[in-house]
C-alpha cells in the first residue's frame, strides 16, 4: 500500500493479557515468559504491542498456530472484549482521532454495529441459531437502529441472495442449515449495515474442504464487489494465500513478521514463518 494513502484502521500497540502480572513479569524490557506465559504468577499475555493499519479494500491477513493470540486480537478489535492497553483509531469515527478504545460503551456500540462487521468461526457466537435466518440479519439492523421493517426484509433478501442462500428459506433457524449455509449467514449479518470493515475469524476452519472452497470463493468474491477491507484470522496459510493482500504472522503474542503475502510466501524470513510455508509444500 502506498504510504500516502490514509489506512482505514490503525492499530497501536494493543496489549491484552490475563492475570494482573507480578514483578517478574510487569516490566516489557526484562520479563521472562515462557512463550506467553509467566511461569511464576501464570499470567497470559496473549497480544503484545500489536501494531499495524489496516488499508482501504485490502485484505490483511493474520496467521499463526493455535494460541498465538489472532482471536485475541480480533475480540479486542471487535470490543468482545476489553484491552489491556494500546490504541485503535477508524478513519470513519471522528475522522481516526479518537481512540476508540476510550469511547464510551454505547459509542463502541456504535462501532460495532455501524462501522464493522465480524463472523465467528463457531455460528453459535455470531447468530442465534433458533431465530429465523432473516430476523438474524435484522437483529444487526435493529442494533444500528434501523426500524424499517419494509427495508429490513427487502435488505435482508438481498444480502440471502448475495451470500447465495435461497431466499425461499429466509424463514428458517440457521440450526438447520449446513454448517457451510450458517457461516454464509453470519456474513450477511455481518455486511448488513454496509461496513467498511470485516473481522472474519477461522471462518472456514471445521468445514469439508469443498464447502470451505465454496465460502472462501464467496468471501472473495464479497471483497471484490463491495471493495471491503477485511481483516482475515486463519492458522491455515493456504486459506491466506487465497485471500490476503498482506499477511501478519503472529507466535506467543507477538507479530513476528509481516510483509505482502506473496513476499511471505516465497521469501519468509522467520524461522517460525519458515516453517510453516514449508509445511505448506
Ligand atoms: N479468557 C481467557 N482467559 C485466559 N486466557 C485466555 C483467555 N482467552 C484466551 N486466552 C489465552 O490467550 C492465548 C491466545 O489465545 P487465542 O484464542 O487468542 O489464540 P488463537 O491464536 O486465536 O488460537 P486458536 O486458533 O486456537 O483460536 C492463549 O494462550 C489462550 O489460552
Amino acid at each position: 500500500m502506498s504510504e500516502f494513502t490514509t489506512p482505514i484502521l490503525t492499530i497501536k500497540k494493543l496489549n491484552k493479557q490475563f492475570g494482573s502480572g507480578c514483578e517478574q513479569c510487569r516490566s516489557k524490557v526484562d520479563r521472562k515468559l515462557n512463550r506467553n506465559y509467566c511461569p511464576n504468577c501464570g499470567t497470559i499475555y496473549s497480544c503484545r504491542d500489536i501494531t499495524f493499519d489496516l488499508y482501504p479494500g485490502e485484505v490483511l491477513g493474520i496467521v499463526g498456530e493455535s494460541g498465538s493470540g489472532k482471536s485475541t486480537l480480533m475480540r479486542s478489535i471487535y470490543f468482545d472484549q476489553p484491552a489491556t492497553s494500546g490504541e485503535a483509531y477508524l478513519q470513519f469515527y471522528k475522522e481516526g482521532k479518537s481512540n476508540l478504545f476510550e469511547e464510551s460503551s454505547q459509542q463502541k456500540k456504535y462501532i460495532r454495529h455501524h462501522l464493522m462487521g465480524k463472523v465467528y468461526q463457531n455460528p453459535v457466537q455470531g447468530l442465534r441459531m433458533g431465530f429465523t435466518s432473516i430476523a438474524n440479519i435484522a437483529e444487526k439492523m435493529i442494533a444500528a437502529e434501523n426500524r424499517n421493517v419494509e427495508s429490513m426484509e427487502s435488505r435482508g433478501r438481498e444480502l440471502l441472495n448475495q451470500v447465495r442462500i435461497p431466499v425461499h428459506r429466509m424463514m428458517e433457524a440457521p440450526k438447520n442449515f449446513s454448517g457451510g449455509m450458517q457461516q454464509r449467514v453470519q456474513i450477511a449479518k455481518a455486511l448488513s449495515n454496509n461496513p467498511p470493515i470485516l473481522l472474519l475469524d477461522e471462518v472456514t476452519t471445521g468445514l469439508d474442504l469443498s464447502v470451505q472452497a465454496n465460502v472462501l470463493d464467496l468471501i472473495k468474491q464479497l471483497q471484490r464487489e463491495l471493495n471491503i477491507s477485511m481483516l482475515l484470522v486463519s492458522h491455515d496459510l493456504g486459506v491466506i494465500r487465497m485471500l490476503a493482500d498482506r499477511t501478519m504472522v503472529m507466535l506467543d503474542g507477538v507479530i513476528v513478521e509481516q510483509g505482502l503475502t506473496d513476499q511471505i510466501l516465497e521469501d519468509p524470513q522467520h524461522a517460525y514463518t519458515q516453517q510453516l510455508v514449508h509445511s505448506l509444500l
